[in-house]
């Protein structure tokens, strides 16, 4: 069995438990070899020949321990071996020290503190403080309070690491600390601040900050964790319930620089030798220490150095303290691990005594003393008022003096409590259950009323009854029934008032109802309407003591119970109404949801059967107007069509016939004037020359051309006749009057756009020339064709026709001047699926154009509706 797991030896003397940690190394020496489970460690150096072949020096160097950690184990296990003993002893309140010694790299840090990298390499202290605040609230007989402390010592000096309000930037930012010693030769650290944490975070939040600093402070110049030392402290206070003894421990975690590397590193060779000196004889002194424990001298030198006086109680002193040599096992380490191995065994040999911090804590035996006290006058004061007052509880009580500051006659008739003492006691009584403490106490001031009522209370939260309970605060209970009654009646009838009200405003209240909710309101505005509580009946001891009886004995009694009980009828009546109101109005929100639902089915399956006659091929029967007048307008394109068509022919047979009529002519006329001759050409023949001629100046106008237009020939003499400039302005003029020959016949003088009907001309253009006037056709808002009037048409209702004579006369002007003019799109404003389907049937007739137009916005109108 390891030391560090034996039961405390007699008089608490503990020997100091080592053990070795191995750091994994990645080139172990083969001169190192261990035995785990023994514990022991031994170290094989070959005689240094250099020296000579003969000399004494050893070759092999073995070591026990209490324990050896190889460099598999982890520091769950570490923490297990190593640090639960001593912090279940810190819990029951011996001071303990977990220090690691050892070169430096060699895993003291991580021991102590752990590696940053994995959750798992948690060290000692995180791993401590956990099991500390789980085991504390595991212990519930104790109450804990635990504090805090880190500082770290450099070139003997102390600085507190844990400075939550500086901004740490080098190891002088951190304030400094002080050891001292009092007269008792007990140490005190002057300028630690401890912090109080009631949570593991909070504690660990606290490390973390302290290694922060520890870091930050770190230079080149102090390459903190090799060269300083820290000590991390957990202050444990443990109380029991009740009792002034108080257990103070202190828990050390303590990781010693190493000393190897000073020479290594950049600094100055001043620097060097100071720091050199420091840490050898911080280090040096606490061997020194060491072996004078050892060796149980009596003079032990912990002064000469800050570190030995910081850890002198733990060793030789009250303390159960652990050591962890740590090494790493590499051949070029070998002489250093010996080294520490050596200091190990001298450690091992320490022998601590151990005593539990116990001790009375003074402030807790004063106030228990005041306390005791004061319940023992009380107690004196009862005595002696029964020896006064004879031996019978009602003397007592007739005898008793008032409790103090009521103001009471101290003597004579035994006085009720007043409302004032009650909320008092009341109060005590609150506070008295609220508070956890098992010191608690209730102080009931020695009245023999006040003793009723305060067990009265008691009960009556024992017992959980409603009433005594209101809001989180303790009610009156029997002591004071006409109270606590008229409370409970006060919220009844607020309750009643309240759903009066509602259903006042739903217009459901009746007159009487209104008349009850005026009297509630009344009687809690004046808060005093009530009738008074009836009189106690003889021997209501009984009665008073049972809180349920003595209600229903009050509710027999009392008049207010009577018309709590006629609104809770009239309530119940309205609440049945209400219900069966609700139920109507369910069931009828159902029968719509039914009623919907079957609509619904209907119409799907009126779909599918509409459908599926379709599919038959069968005629779908046409219930509904809008179809009869699609069916209307269908035929009536039909017929449009046909007779478009036939006109469309006639045209074209009159064109063939005026262009056959032409020809013919034209040879005739031209073989006239060949076999004339010049002279005898007379008038006629010099009309067809100079025709002939003109048709030549007049270039654009081809024989095909005119059998499109399909022209006399008199107008195109007429239209070609005429120069260039001349026809130009003649166009001009010709659009301007078409402007003003599609007036706008105004209906009203609020005529808008929806009222305005197309007029159109006397005579009407050609197809081409329609093609280019401005006016455009539009579906009016009734579904008729309408003029929208463009950026170049009159617009304004007041615009007069030309006169007719002159109208006609541009008229056969402008059927004669069509093609070269017109460019735009006379149904730019009709809708682009009306025009794709009408123009092909257009024959440029406008009458009959316009008509085939309307027909198909009427037909798109009706699409659009019908969809
Ligand atoms: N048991 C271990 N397992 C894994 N890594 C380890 C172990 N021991 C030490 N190390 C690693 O070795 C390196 C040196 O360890 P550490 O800093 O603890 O040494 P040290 O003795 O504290 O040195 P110093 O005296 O310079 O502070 C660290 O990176 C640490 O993570």
């Amino acid at each position: 069995m390891e030391a560090a797991d034996a039961p405390l030896p007699e008089l608490n003397q503990q020997r100091i438990a080592v053990y070795l940690r191995l750091r994994p190394v990645p080139r172990p020496s083969g001169r190192v070899l261990t035995g785990a489970e023994d514990g022991w460690v031994e170290f094989n150096v070959p005689k240094d020949t250099s020296q000579g072949l003969i000399n004494n020096s050893r070759e092999s160097y073995r070591f026990a321990f209490d324990g050896l950690l190889p460099p598999a184990a982890g520091q769950a296990e570490v923490f297990e071996r190593v640090a639960l003993p001593v912090l279940h002893s810190a819990l029951d309140g011996y001071n303990g020290t977990v220090f690691a010694f050892g070169q430096t790299g060699s895993g003291k840090t991580f021991t102590i503190s752990g590696g940053t990298e994995r959750y798992a390499d948690r060290g000692l202290i995180p791993r401590a403080l956990s099991t500390l605040y789980s085991e504390a609230a595991r212990r519930t007989d104790h109450s804990w309070v635990v504090h805090v402390s880190y500082m770290e010592i450099y070139c003997e000096s102390g600085f507190d690491l844990l400075e939550p309000n500086r901004e740490v930037q080098a190891l002088e930012d951190l304030p400094k600390v002080h050891v001292l010693e009092d007269d008792d030769a007990r140490l005190h650290i002057r300028n630690l601040s401890l912090h109080r944490c009631d949570t593991e975070e909070q504690a660990l939040n606290m490390l973390f900050l302290g290694d922060t600093n520890r870091v930050v402070a770190e230079t080149p110049l102090n390459l903190a964790s090799s060269r300083s030392h820290c000590v991390f402290t957990v202050h444990i206070e443990a109380r029991r319930a009740g009792e002034a003894v108080v257990r103070r421990s202190k828990l050390n975690f303590v990781d010693l620089a190493g000393n190897e590397r000073v020479v290594k590193t950049g600094m100055s060779a001043s620097m060097q030798l100071r720091e050199a000196k420091y840490i050898n004889l911080s280090l040096h002194f606490l061997e020194q220490v060491i072996i004078s424990l050892h060796e149980k001298r009596l003079h032990v030198p912990y002064r000469n150095s800050m570190l030995t006086q910081v850890l002198r109680d733990s060793l030789g002193g009250n303390t159960r303290t652990v050591m962890v040599a740590a090494v790493a096992p590499e051949s070029q380490h070998i002489e250093e691990s010996i080294s520490t191995c050596r200091f190990a065994q001298r450690v091992a040999m320490i022998t601590n005594r151990v005593t539990v911090n116990e001790e009375l804590d003074l402030e807790v035996v004063v106030k228990q003393l005041k306390h005791e006290n004061a319940l023992l006058r009380q107690e004196l004061q009862l005595l002696r008022s029964v020896e006064e007052g004879g031996n019978t509880i009602d003397a007592l009580v007739a005898s008793l003096p008032a409790p103090e500051g009521s103001g009471q006659p101290g003597q004579g008739q035994a006085q009720p409590m007043s409302e004032g003492e009650q909320q008092a006691l009341r109060r005590r009584v609150q506070a008295y259950v609220d508070d956890q403490s098992p010191d608690a106490r209730l102080d009931v001031q020695a009245s023999m009323a006040s003793i009723h009522e305060a067990f009265a209370m008691l009960k009556s939260l024992a017992r959980g009854d409603g009433c005594t309970k209101v809001g989180g605060s303790l009610q009156p209970t029997t002591g004071n029934h006409a109270h606590g009654l008229r409370q409970l009646v006060q919220q009844q009838q607020h309750q009643i008032a309240v759903l009066a009200g509602v259903l006042h405003k739903q217009g459901h209240g009746t007159k009487q109802q209104q008349q009850q909710q005026q009297q509630a309101e009344g009687s809690l505005e004046t808060g005093g309407a009530l009738p008074l509580p009836p009189p106690l009946p003889p021997h209501s001891e009984a009665l008073v003591a049972d809180q349920h009886k003595a209600f229903e004995y009050f509710c027999a009694q009392s008049p207010a119970h009577d018309a709590v009980a006629e609104r809770k009828a009239a309530l119940r009546a309205r609440y049945d109404e209400a219900q069966a109101l609700g139920a109507a109005v369910n069931a009828s929100k159902q029968r719509i949801a039914d009623l919907k639902a079957t609509v619904e089915r209907r119409r799907l399956a009126q779909s599918m059967a509409v459908l599926l006659r379709q599919q038959a091929g069968a005629a779908v029967p046409d219930g509904n107007e809008e179809k009869g007048v699609y069916r209307e307008a269908c035929g009536a394109l039909r017929s449009i069509k046909a007779e478009v068509e036939g006109m469309q022919a006639m045209l074209g047979r009159a064109r063939a016939r005026l262009q056959r009529d032409f020809q013919a002519w034209y040879a005739v006329m031209s073989r006239c004037d060949h076999e004339t001759g010049t002279e005898g050409a007379g008038a006629g023949a010099a009309g067809t020359r100079l025709q002939q001629q003109q048709l030549k100046d007049g270039e654009h106008l081809a024989g095909a051309e005119f059998q499109q237009i399909g022209v006399p020939a008199a107008s195109l003499q007429l239209a070609s006749s005429q120069p260039k400039q001349q026809q130009q302005e003649q166009q001009q003029e010709q659009q301007q009057q078409r402007h003003s020959e599609w007036t706008i016949a105004a209906e009203g003088s609020n005529a808008g756009r929806g009222d305005v009907a197309l007029q159109p001309p006397a005579a009407l253009p050609s197809f081409s020339s329609w093609r280019s006037a401005p006016a455009l056709f539009t579906f009016d808002q009734r579904g008729g064709l309408g003029s929208a009037a463009s950026s170049e048409a009159p617009q304004s209702a007041d615009v007069q026709p030309q006169p007719a004579h002159k109208q006609q006369q541009q008229q056969q002007q402008q059927l004669h001047l069509q093609e070269g003019a017109a460019e735009s799109d006379p149904f730019a404003g009709v809708d682009a699926e009306v025009l794709a389907a009408a123009r092909p049937l257009l024959t440029g007739n406008l009458e009959a154009d316009t008509d085939i137009i309307k027909f198909y916005q009427a037909r798109q109108a009706l699409l659009r509706t019908m969809r």
